[in-house]
């Protein structure tokens, strides 16, 4: 690669013609260069950023915890690949270059998004362009100057924050005249293109001499909201070392905690949308600082209170340098404590502006503080590093810190749909991570995410509902409630149901419920095998067809007839040299022919083609459909101006039958809206409750074809503890009234023979054309959902 060959800047890999970045950039590296010569000469002789980051990493800026290796931990690494694959082929620019990151170059093109493709030599294969992919992996690598130091990124940022340049996320990002955006040095072609992914882990940012993230991240928001504009899709942005001050100042200054979906270890990734106000990129406001007096150094175990003018409602912040602990004091003066382990070296930051700041930032991410507005400095506290006692009375002179809260939403348990891929197939929910990870919830869906399965051919678990509640490791499904089995348990005469589950006959269903669930019904084997396999049929050839939209429409415009060209191994291909905006208005009227057409393989004429993907790998990577009235992922909500069918007949039927159980009586069910979520092997679908319809007294009515999964059905919050159920094809799922308001979600689908227990689908799908079908039922599952929106 060109680091390693001492070339900095060297043009991309997909050959000698330069390329428009809407035609065919699949991957932009984005060097990072020295803020010196010396540094230049650093990055040059080393085979890696990565370790030119680590030997440039003499002072404790930022934080120690990554003083070993600056790349990417296989868990994040897994986490970026799996956004890339979930939106390949796609327009991706990263900001960084090392062999990880030049790996993502491969997913993009489709290969090793399975088998975590970081080898280095298969990355620069693909970038060289010597590997068969890679035409489709054509990279370019660009040389950027970043003239920052992190050192200076609270002074830019406090200079960005007065700048109305700056705040103003919209217009082009090459005319911006914010001294965040990296316009000078980056090419018009980055600066102009629409970007699907963008990645953040360069340059290193690894001492406060360093050249600094702000201007990457910065530019990085810019691009997403000028990319997500005009309803097209939401950008993903990944943000990596966000343990650091910088990355987590910028990361929640310019990305927004709303957006955020998940998080691995030092990586965050974020779904920017398109639209929010024009004058700020987070609908939430930044972080707000009402007094800024920094912290003594010579003193590091000192704090401050705040206090609202009348002195009786107070949140104090105290910092312990030895306790690494923030502490909250609330109203009644009581005291809470909570660990900043995500921030170890806390106030070994000898930046006092930057510690104060940061101070903002871990309250952001643990708190959401009421608003301060007359706050002053009460008392100032210390703190015995060992026991933590109290000492009133000493130095007051300290920072007033708040946090804007009054136009946040509700700190957790605000129902939030997230779009379902790629953030369904992360690893942690929205918002603040670590809090998230210590819900029940969030526990349940890592227990079974991890289930592996010691002995394959096990007994069956038996049944026991409020599952997830501790006990067993990670193999254990034992708690998983079972209806199949309780229904064979029944028939052979024995076993009564246990305890909080009931069996009824409501209107001729034979149906289980949770009697702490109202408004959840489980019936299982509501489909004969016939109804499934024609169900799947649909979801594969008929439900994906335009005007109906689905995740590939947004990237490649309305696609017709996928199934047929997978079936005959057809490959889409694009043609022409439309411009985006022309492309986006055809995609918007779903019917006008787009620049992307099916070819069979003899008639792509090397060299001509610019991308192409194989239909059958289209079809693996359809992730939802959406039916009837069209649902908005980026806005969540329906968008009734979007051309539309309504649910086919046959499907209509089907809903109104199936909802008579849950229906208030003497109504009918209106089905109006269908999403169809196509799941993969390693995909699951995270917590969420539904709120977008607006009665829900009306049930969504669910219907589960292919693999068997576990579906957790949870309580109001994520802190109750959900209870876990196996789904398999042919059940059907009602949810209505309080279930409505429940937490719910798919952490982990079952694929292969002996797990997938789709064995009875295999006769009906054994003719020559149900063949492709047959293959790709054997590991998916697909999930049709009905609803009723208005
Ligand atoms: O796949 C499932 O069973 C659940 C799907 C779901 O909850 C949804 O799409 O909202
Ligand atoms: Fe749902």
């Amino acid at each position: 690669m060109q680091m390693s060959s001492g070339g900095v800047g060297v043009g991309g890999g997909g050959g000698s013609k330069v390329m428009s970045p809407k035609q065919v950039l699949t991957v932009v590296l984005v060097v990072f260069c020295a803020l010196s010569f010396v540094k230049l000469l650093l990055l040059t002789g080393s085979s890696s950023p990565a370790a030119a980051a680590r030997r440039g990493r003499a002072s404790a800026w930022g934080n120690g915890t990554d003083v070993g290796d600056g790349g990417l931990a296989p868990k994040e690494a897994a986490l970026l690949r799996s956004v890339v694959a979930a939106r390949a082929p796609c327009r991706l620019l990263v900001f960084g270059l090392s062999p990880q990151l030049a790996a993502l170059a491969a997913v993009n093109a489709g290969e090793g998004a399975d088998n975590g493709a970081e080898d280095a030599d298969s990355a620069r294969r693909s970038l060289r362009g010597g590997s068969a992919a890679s035409a489709a992996s054509a990279a370019k690598i660009h040389q950027v100057r970043y003239r920052d130091a992190a050192g200076e990124a609270w002074p830019l940022l406090r200079r960005a924050r007065d700048s109305p340049a700056c705040r103003r996320p919209t217009g082009a990002v090459r005319r911006s005249g914010c001294h965040l955006a990296l316009i000078t040095t980056l090419p018009r072609e980055v600066l102009d293109a629409r970007w699907d992914v963008l990645v953040v882990d360069g340059p290193s940012g690894a001492a406060a001499g360093e050249p600094g993230r702000m201007g990457a991240i910065y530019t990085a928001a810019a691009l997403a909201r000028a990319s997500a504009a005009g309803g097209r899709e939401a950008v993903d942005v990944a943000v990596h070392d966000v343990h650091r001050t910088v990355e987590r100042w910028y990361a929640w200054e310019y990305l927004c905690e709303d957006n955020l979906a998940a998080a691995k270890g030092r990586l965050w990734h974020f779904r920017v949308a398109g639209g929010g106000p024009p004058d700020a990129f987070c609908s939430t406001g930044p972080a707000q600082i009402f007094t800024q007096i920094p912290l003594p150094s010579a003193s590091p175990e000192t704090g401050a209170v705040l206090e609202d003018g009348d002195g009786d409602r107070a949140v104090g912040l105290f910092i312990a340098s030895g306790a690494k602990r923030l502490i909250l004091i609330n109203e009644k003066r009581q005291t809470r404590q909570l660990d900043l382990v995500s921030a170890p070296n806390f106030l070994e930051d000898k930046n006092l502006e930057s510690l104060s700041a940061q101070i903002i930032i871990n309250l952001l991410a643990t708190e959401n503080l009421e608003s301060l507005e007359n706050c002053h400095i009460g008392d100032s506290w210390l703190e015995d590093q060992k026991g933590g006692r109290k000492f009133p009375g000493q130095n007051p002179d300290h920072a007033c810190w708040a946090h804007r809260s009054a136009t946040r939403p509700p700190p957790t348990d605000r129902p939030v749909r997230k779009p379902l891929p790629p953030a369904m197939y992360g690893d942690t929910e929205p918002a603040a991570a670590a809090a998230a990870e210590r819900t029940a919830f969030r526990r349940a869906e890592k227990q079974y995410k991890l289930y592996k399965p010691l002995k394959p051919k096990g007994g069956r678990a038996r049944s026991k509902p409020g599952g997830g509640g501790g006990g067993g490791g990670l193999e254990d499904l034992s708690a998983v409630v079972d209806f199949h089995a309780l229904l064979a348990a029944a028939a052979g005469g024995g076993g009564e149901l246990p305890a909080g589950i009931g069996r009824r006959d409501v209107a001729g269903f034979d149906l289980f419920c949770f009697l702490d669930r109202p408004g959840f019904y489980f019936i299982p084997g509501a489909l004969s095998i016939e109804e499934q396999c024609y169900w799947i049929r649909e979801s594969l050839k008929t439900f994906p067809q335009p005007p109906n939209r689905t995740n590939l429409t947004a990237l490649y415009g309305p696609i017709f007839d996928l199934l047929t060209a997978a079936k005959s191994g057809k490959i889409l291909v694009e043609v022409g040299n439309p411009n985006d905006q022309e492309r986006s208005e055809q995609n918007s009227d779903g019917r006008k022919s787009n620049s992307f057409k099916f070819l069979e393989d003899t008639e792509i004429h090397k060299g001509e083609v610019c991308r192409s993907t194989a239909a059958t790998t289209l079809v693996r990577k359809l992730r939802w459909s959406t039916l009837g009235l069209q649902f908005d992922w980026s806005k969540r909500n329906y968008d009734v101006s979007l051309p539309h069918n309504k649910i086919p007949d046959l499907l209509s039927a089907l809903a109104k039958k199936m909802a008579i159980p849950a229906m208030p009586s003497g109504e009918e069910f209106k089905p109006e809206a269908a999403i169809v979520n196509y799941y993969g092997p390693s995909d699951m679908l995270g917590g969420h409750v539904d709120d977008m319809e607006a009665d829900w007294s009306k049930p969504i009515v669910s219907i589960s074809l292919g693999c068997k999964c576990i579906f957790l059905l949870g309580g109001k919050t994520r802190d109750e503890v959900p209870t876990a159920m196996f789904l398999r094809s042919g059940d059907i799922v009602l949810m209505a009234g309080e279930a409505r308001e429940c937490f719910h979600g798919v952490p982990r689908i079952f694929t292969g023979s002996d797990q997938a227990e789709i064995s009875a689908l295999v006769p009906q799908l054994s003719a020559e054309d149900d063949s492709f079908i047959l293959n790709y039922i054997q590991n998916s599952r697909i999930n049709i959902n009905i609803r009723q929106v208005y």
